[in-house]
């Protein structure tokens, strides 16, 4: 199953998940100033981030907002770059947050796990409820893909809602309780469900609570780096061993900006994926 294969990549190359969150911006000039088309600069910047990180990393997320707003160029880009992926042998999440009825599920489930943009995980909203989440079920028994549902968001706004209590209990746990339940079908033999749930780092003690009340539920876990994350934060969550990964996106793919304009932006892209891996290391120990 693909959770165990996100799994393992995870224990043997480290729990990073890399966010290419790619804006025009970050682009070193002489790439940005090239004759090449959006499309093909903003592939070939995430091609050299890949290329210079895939022996680091577990998984690649990919944000299709970032390439939505460049229009169809972008969209290529984004087709590219989860193709490059998996040509590379490496994992992909799609981070498209999407939640509708069953006929829409459905569609979103053919566009997402099949055809151009296909991913190997796919970002999904469960405020609608089962029938919202099942239609993707078919792809995770025949298809080797996952889904990573939203439990408790990293930002701050995710207190208006997922901490109102419904009996006794805030809404993000009475989610996390569905994605264990949903979940138990789709089981892998390293204990892991194909099911899984974002939680950001911006809530340590949350976390760890969700943790220990979803044993087989693995992790999508953002808010490291430009939203305050440390590897410290992952110690308690990470004591009994790994159970996600941990994305990085402006940390990592900006590091070169006011450093570099040229080729070498990659030298300073894959040194923060270093530190990121030694400082998660630091307290996995
Ligand atoms: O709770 C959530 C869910 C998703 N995200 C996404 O993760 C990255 C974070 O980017 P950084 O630059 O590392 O802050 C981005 O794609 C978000 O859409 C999240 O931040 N929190």
């Amino acid at each position: 199953m693909i959770i165990d294969r996100l799994y393992r990549e995870a224990v043997e190359k480290s729990p990073i998940c890399v966010g290419l969150d790619t804006k025009l911006e970050y682009l070193p000039k002489y790439l940005l100033e090239s004759d090449k088309s959006i499309e093909e600069k903003i592939f070939e910047f995430n091609k050299q981030i890949i290329d210079n990180t895939f022996d680091l990393v577990a998984c690649y997320k990919v944000q299709i907002a970032f390439y939505e707003s460049l229009g169809l160029e972008g969209l290529k880009a984004y087709s590219r770059t989860l193709k490059y992926i998996k040509e590379k042998g490496k994992i992909s999440i799609a981070d498209i947050k999407r939640g509708d009825i069953s006929s829409t599920a459905e569609a979103y489930g053919k566009a997402h796990f099949q055809g151009d943009f296909e991913a190997d995980f796919i970002t999904i909203n469960p405020y609608m409820g089962i029938d919202s989440v099942s239609p993707y079920f078919e792809y995770m028994d025949n298809e080797e893909k996952g889904i990573f549902m939203l439990i408790r968001t990293s930002n701050k706004g995710s207190e208006d809602f997922q901490e109102l209590l419904i009996e006794d209990k805030p809404v993000f746990m009475k989610v996390a309780e569905k994605a264990n339940k949903w979940g138990k079908s789709f089981i892998g033999k390293e204990g892991f469900s194909s099911l899984g749930g974002v939680v950001g780092l911006t809530y340590p003690e949350e976390f760890l609570q969700i943790k220990n009340n979803n044993p087989n539920t693995f992790f999508l876990i953002p808010g490291y780096g430009a939203q305050g994350g440390k590897g410290e934060d992952i110690k308690e969550i990470f004591k009994d061993g790994i159970c996600g990964v941990i994305n990085s996106s402006r940390g990592i793919i900006t590091a070169h900006k006011g450093k570099t304009e040229d080729k070498s932006f990659v030298n300073f892209i894959r040194q923060n994926t270093l530190n990121m891996k030694e400082d998660i290391e630091n307290w996995q120990r």
